[in-house]
């Protein structure tokens, strides 16, 4: 397949302790088009590919993104218990600015991984990641299972895709979807910025029964409330797509990105929030989207992502 790209074995690299200790020394490479794995466990998928965000009129750099978390990845301990199940699958990416292609081919690998019985992690790549990636949950599915997406971000991503798909779109194209087939649409973002989003996005998530929490409620300062809104979600769906669009953050933690937030979130209530899903026994699948090297400083939106990664990887009840 032309936007399937294999792993590639110098993206993990770093101190050696001799037995496994650090994640480049237990990871495997997985060729989704050759082989399948030994073990099931958690699988990387990188989507190396920036073109939404420019049609979004972005900055763009984010097709770096997935390379740039597994190095930061490769270098952290592993995490007890891990054992042989954390595989990478290598990268989709984008050819002659075809993103619907992209999107496509990569719906296509999360529903194989799903199918192999293991846990994707997705990592961007623009937000548009987030379509492909529903699209491939969906495809796994049973028919009557229902699926619900918690957005971690500044954005609701709701904008129209009359004039086609961008990194602005993939909410909007996954509710035109799921009203074909005639199922519900179940999405709460979280840290939603009043002065990022226009009249018209909070019009459409307000048409489509989105539930939001401003950013000014999402800390560590407002669990009883937040724990309330997660529990009415946890209870109206089977399963959970939880992505995380890192410009969500504050720039203070997260300048890597196309629109910085020198508002935005801490890490601290996305790791609470996190554990919530987790322990609701419910989440089907991660992603991490808007990773862009070109305006990171220190690679500190890298490390934060390899470190929201690593938290994953502590949950091997999560397969
Ligand atoms: N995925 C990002 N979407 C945002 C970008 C905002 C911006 O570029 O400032 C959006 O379209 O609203
Ligand atoms: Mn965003
Ligand atoms: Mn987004």
């Amino acid at each position: 397949m032309k936007n399937y790209h294999p792993p590639e074995r110098d993206l993990w690299q770093g101190r050696s302790s001799g037995n496994g200790q650090y994640l480049h020394e237990c990871v495997g490479l997985l060729e989704l088009e050759r082989s399948t794995i030994q073990e099931k466990g958690f699988v990387i998928l990188g989507y190396a590919c920036d073109e939404g965000v420019r049609r979004n009129q972005g900055r763009t750099g984010a097709i770096e993104g997935p390379d740039a978390i597994k190095r930061e990845l490769a270098r952290l301990p592993s995490p007890p218990h891990l054992g042989s199940s954390l595989w990478d699958a290598g990268n989709i990416g984008c050819v002659d600015q075809d993103l619907e292609a992209a999107q496509h081919a990569l719906a296509e690998k999360v529903k194989d991984i799903l199918n192999m019985g293991s846990f994707p992690l997705l990592l961007g790549g623009g937000h548009d990641i987030a379509f492909g990636h529903f699209t491939g949950l969906c495809a796994h599915l049973q028919s009557n299972e229902s699926i619900g997406i918690i957005n971690l971000d500044a954005h609701f991503d709701l904008r129209s895709c009359a004039n086609g798909a961008n990194s602005g779109t993939p909410f909007y194209q996954i509710a035109r979807e799921l009203q074909k087939q005639d199922r519900k649409f179940q999405y709460l973002c979280m840290g939603i910025r009043e002065e990022a989003n226009a009249k018209m996005l909070f019009d459409t998530a307000r048409e489509l029964g989105v539930s939001y929490v401003p950013n000014s409620d999402f800390h560590l300062g407002n669990t009883n409330a937040l724990q309330k809104e997660l529990d009415n979600f946890f209870e109206q769906t089977d399963k959970v797509y939880l992505t995380i669009d890192l410009d969500g953050f504050s720039s203070a933690y997260s300048p890597g990105v196309s629109a910085a937030s020198p508002f935005g979130f801490s890490p601290d209530i996305v790791l609470w929030t996190m554990k919530q899903v987790i322990n609701s026994g419910k989440l089907l699948s991660l992603d991490l989207a808007e990773c862009n090297p070109r305006f990171d400083r220190d690679g500190q939106t890298a490390k934060l992502a390899a470190g929201l990664m690593h938290y994953v990887l502590r949950h091997n009840e999560l397969f």
